[in-house]
């Protein structure tokens, strides 16, 4: 990041962003406010390995996150390497939620590897409320219409 008092900060957020939430809102929103761009990378379906596959597809997950008011642009990541996109748009910052499972220090070491020298920014507020997870939204429908089927 330049010291300039009028350089452009550009910050990036990734996920998986299945079912939008006022979590995700929040997250977006904290990560606009620490510079003048927001651009998204969503997360190829591909690549999703830590939790059940999305079952929206990667374009509409993509499509609705670019909809945000806090997002400037959203694109798809790359479905190989993490740190090609990273590498072409050359953030200032990128940001990491309350509970994404990657450390920022090895993040930042990776990226000093490839001469980028972004700053890695863990988000820490949680939005508060009882659907702000995708995969408790999904378990609370499928309980739900289980449920109906039986009664
Ligand atoms: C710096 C960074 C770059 C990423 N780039 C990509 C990418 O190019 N392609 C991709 O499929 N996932 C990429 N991801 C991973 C996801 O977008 C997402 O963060 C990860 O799957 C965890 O998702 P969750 O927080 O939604 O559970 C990247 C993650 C980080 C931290
Ligand atoms: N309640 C929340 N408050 C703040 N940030 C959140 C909240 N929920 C999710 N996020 C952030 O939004 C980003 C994308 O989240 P992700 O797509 O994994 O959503 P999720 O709904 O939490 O998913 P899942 O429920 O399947 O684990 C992550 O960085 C995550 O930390």
């Amino acid at each position: 990041m330049q010291n300039s008092p009028c350089s452009f900060v550009r910050v990036i957020a990734t996920g998986t962003f299945e079912i939008i939430h006022p979590g995700h809102l929040r997250f977006l929103e904290e990560a606009k406010k620490l510079g003048d761009e927001l651009i998204v990378i969503v997360a190829r379906t591909k690549n999703v390995k830590h939790k059940p596959k999305p079952v929206i597809p990667e374009e509409q997950r993509r499509k609705v996150v670019e909809a945000i008011k806090f997002v400037d642009r959203a694109i798809l990541g790359d479905e190989n390497d993490i740190f090609k996109p990273i590498i072409e748009l050359k953030p200032d910052i990128i940001v990491l939620g309350h509970d994404q499972h990657f450390d920022e220090k090895w993040l930042e070491e990776e990226l000093r590897k490839r001469n980028v020298p972004a700053k890695v920014v863990r988000i820490k507020v949680k939005e508060p409320c009882e659907f702000c997870s995708s995969a408790k939204i999904i378990q609370a429908i499928v309980e739900s219409r289980t449920k109906a089927k039986i009664n």
